[in-house]
């Protein structure tokens, strides 16, 4: 099994603490979160309260958010937002050690929406010092830092897979860092209007870590048009031996019969 369930997005009819439990028990043995706390520093008791739901469910932490705000009321993360600066830097080792702990190693710093009273290239200068900070705070546990263009956001300025590799590659050439790929979510490329097979064929075996959901709806597999199967497959045969993360939208009765046929049937 290669998939990851997204247990910010699927399974939210649960309190957060029992979603690892049920991806468990719906057949998948790893998870991955958007952060999972208010603050970039969360109390020693809710470090450990999430770490002992991923460990008494019996599944893999496979990737973890930085703080990235407060994503329900629009924000879409800190690496360039100018005044949270000291916060993002204070996430970096709480990050590592839930990673070390966890045998986590992706970790999805998701870049920030543009403010109105800075540049872009002010935001762009602090992004990549920030970039720098988290790929160095992860290195020592071997871990990787995933840029992701999104959709749905309409001051976030990374849509395409392109505008997420040039600051990849800025980040490499200022700071030395290597440890920094791109996160290949096919829905938030789709949306932006991205050739995702181009994007594919050029890129798949550099992958950081794939997402999926399908189009229209942020639905699962099926719901929509995209041709996810096939894209998970050419991006294999290219070289991408990472996890599958779902992370759409659905509830919890229906959110993996998709899965359950795909398991039947190969059988
Ligand atoms: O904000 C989103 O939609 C994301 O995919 C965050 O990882």
């Amino acid at each position: 099994m290669t998939y990851t369930v997204n247990c910010s997005i699927l399974l939210t009819e649960l309190p957060l603490l029992e979603r690892p439990a049920a991806a468990k028990a719906a057949g998948f043995d790893a998870v991955e979160f958007w952060w999972p706390f208010a603050t970039s520093v969360p109390t020693d008791k809710e470090t450990t309260e999430f770490e002992t739901a991923i460990k008494d469910a019996g599944v893999q932490l496979t990737g973890l958010n930085f703080n990235a705000g407060n994503m329900p009321g629009g924000d879409r993360g800190l690496v360039s937002w100018k005044g949270r600066c000291s916060e993002f830097k204070d996430n970096i080792d709480v990050v590592a050690g839930i990673g070390e702990r966890l045998g986590c190693k992706a970790f999805n710093a998701l870049y920030g929406n543009r403010q109105d009273e800075f540049s872009p290239e002010e935001q762009d200068e602090l992004a990549v010092k920030n970039l720098a900070a988290a790929a160095a705070g992860v290195a020592r546990i071997g871990g990787t830092v995933l840029l992701e263009p999104v959709s749905g956001a309409p001051k976030y300025p990374l849509l395409t897979a392109e505008d997420a590799l040039k600051v990849i590659a800025r980040v490499k050439a200022e700071s030395g860092a290597q440890n920094i790929k791109l996160l290949a979510d096919f829905y938030h490329l789709a949306v932006n209007g991205d050739d995702v097979e181009s994007v594919i064929e050029n890129h798949a075996k550099d992958f950081g870590h794939i997402q999926i959901a399908d189009n229209p709806g942020r639905g699962a597999p099926g719901t929509g048009t995209l041709p996810l199967g096939e894209w998970i497959a050419r991006s294999r045969e290219l070289g991408y031996d990472g996890y599958i993360g779902l992370e759409y939208k659905e509830p919890q009765e229906t959110a993996f019969s998709w899965a359950i046929r795909q398991r039947a049937n190969a059988n």
